[in-house]
């Protein structure tokens, strides 16, 4: 073994494979697939909980009328632009059909908007909000194509006319527009790629938001995808398995787990979430990571998504409509979006409603008590709903994403003044350490199917540099639209990214261009 490899701990020998995946999430799980579809049956799958699906997880919560619990999603919870008849279609849409994921439209024309003295109608900001988006798209499709400097959403929006100012009803509406996707507010955000991020799903699949309410949990669709390889305890999964540490090099990947235990692998895909390679005291990788993938870990952002679950006896809200948002007249986010699951197509009569936070919020709500952040919750209430008497709730329960040591925070988004170059060296490999995860995808970055393209991507090249290496070698077919093995990676990052870098190669296969309605 290199030099570099610790001593065996134990008196055995690492266990050893082919391919080791690190991580069970929807990358994990896509990658194992893609090895399998090329033949390549020899990995492991190495996850931290006793299940997989990660950051697509759910929970029972409360109660119905015959006492059993109801499904709630913590994380992933929508199919995000769906496809149209002829069109691309989401992947994640694709198996959500086949499997017969339970969904139901979310229908953002569905709201209602309160302040502190109850209900106000405000909606019209919203309009204007949409209004200056068809203007301010069309900028960033010019700094696209000239090549000129990013600058960050605000800018954006501020040229197109839209200031909200210490309008707080704007505040809100301009949350529920853009913090409520991407878990940044507009100032910390890239304008061109937060464009572009939009349109590639919104535009090229369609600008459909599916809920989904399964009762067996969203992740059911990978767990059938899964059983499609791996048998039902297929030792190549291993549940409940920590990394700690991972020595890489250009010949081999060792992996060694808390448990004592350790791998040996010829190649490895890492798709630990952007939060994990972010914190020092999660993994540690050996060698330390070289400058230019420092870099691109240390500049990409993970949000914090936080959604905060109450059942209560009653349905006091309208039950016929989906959104409730709200505008403090202090604080910017403060427990702005309610969404009610008491609802046709969610869960009728179920009583439950649940609000959304992001980012700073989310941070100071998830670093308070239950009970503190409770009773923040209740007095909105009472101010949105000034007639109803608000009652206890019967269940109450919200994650704290910022701090789960598996996830370090929820998906990633990009803050201003990136480049396609900085974040080729996010996706890119080092040796025979692969990347994978929503947060290498640059066309779909924070979403399910970023995930689920970057994981097939990372499998197929191992694949591909496996057939030739095998020396079937010469003539044998790359299945990989970008190549196979090595990534392209950037030493010297550039300022800008010139219209030509909008390639397969930087991870941007399909057209940035996409338009309404196209
Ligand atoms: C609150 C929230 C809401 C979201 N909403 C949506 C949505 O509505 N629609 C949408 O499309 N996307 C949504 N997303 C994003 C979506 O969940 C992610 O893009 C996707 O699940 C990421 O998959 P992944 O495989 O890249 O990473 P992960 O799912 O994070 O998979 C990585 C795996 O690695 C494992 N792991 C981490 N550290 C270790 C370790 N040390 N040892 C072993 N294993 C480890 C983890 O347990 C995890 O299973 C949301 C995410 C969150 C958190």
């Amino acid at each position: 073994a290199p030099s570099f490899y610790p001593r065996d701990s134990g008196n055995g020998t690492c266990r050893k494979t082919k391919v080791a995946i690190l991580g069970g999430g929807v990358a994990g799980i896509t990658a194992a697939q893609a090895l399998t579809n090329q033949s390549i049956t020899d990995f492991l799958i190495v996850e931290y909980n006793g299940d997989i699906g990660g950051r697509m997880v759910h929970t029972p919560f409360g109660a119905d009328q015959a006492g059993n619990p109801y499904t709630v999603e913590l994380g992933a919870n929508w199919i995000q632009g769906l496809g149209t008849e002829g069109g691309p279609e989401n992947p994640i849409w694709t198996f959500g059909k086949k499997y017969n994921i339970s969904n139901t439209y979310s229908d953002y024309e569905s709201i209602l908007t309160y302040n502190e003295t109850g209900a106000v109608d405000f909606t019209n900001l919203i309009g204007d909000f949409e209004t200056a988006w068809t203007d301010f798209e069309q900028a960033a499709g010019t700094i696209l194509t000239e090549n000129l400097q990013d600058r960050s959403f605000r800018a954006g929006l501020s040229q197109a006319g839209w200031k909200p100012k210490k309008n707080m009803a704007a505040q809100a509406a301009e949350w529920w527009e853009w913090d409520f996707e991407t878990s940044y507010p507009p100032d910390e955000s890239s304008f061109v790629f937060g464009i572009t991020g939009y349109n590639l799903s919104f535009y090229q699949f369609s600008d459909e938001n599916n809920f989904v309410t399964d009762q067996r949990g969203f992740n059911h669709w990978l767990k059938s995808i899964a059983s499609t390889f791996l048998t039902a305890n297929d030792t190549r999964l291993l549940l409940d398995t920590i990394v700690t540490d991972v020595h890489y090099s250009d010949t081999g990947v060792l992996v060694t787990t808390e448990d004592g235990s350790c791998i040996e692998a010829d190649y490895a895909i890492c798709t630990f979430s952007l939060g994990v390679l972010q914190n020092d005291d999660a993994v540690t990788f050996h060698p330390e990571f070289p400058e230019w993938k420092d870099t691109s870990i240390a500049t990409f952002q993970i949000g914090t998504y936080t959604k905060i679950f109450f059942q209560f006896n009653e349905t006091f809200w309208d039950p016929d409509t989906q959104f409730f948002l709200y505008a403090s007249p202090t604080t910017r986010g403060y427990y702005p979006v309610w969404q009610s699951l008491s609802t046709e197509g969610f869960h009728p009569d179920s009583n439950i409603i649940f609000a959304t936070v992001v980012g700073r919020e989310a941070y100071r709500i998830e670093a308070q008590s239950d009970d503190e952040t409770k009773a923040e919750a209740l007095e909105v209430l009472a101010q949105m709903f000034p007639d109803v008497d608000i009652p206890e709730p019967t269940a109450f329960l919200y994650p704290r994403w910022s701090t789960t040591p598996w996830s370090y925070g929820s998906y990633s988004n990009w803050p201003v003044g990136t480049t396609l170059e900085t974040h080729q060296n996010l996706r890119a490999n080092i040796g025979r350490l692969y990347f994978a995860g929503e947060h290498t995808s640059t066309e779909y970055f924070g979403f399910l199917h970023g995930a689920w393209f970057e994981g097939r991507e990372a499998g197929q090249r191992i694949a591909g540099v496996i057939a030739k290496d095998a020396e079937y070698g010469a003539n044998s077919t790359c299945k990989n639209e970008a190549g196979c093995g090595d990534h392209v990676k950037y030493e010297v990052l550039h300022g800008t990214t010139e219209l030509y870098e909008y390639n397969a190669l930087n991870g941007m296969g399909a057209d940035p261009f996409y338009v309404a309605g196209s």
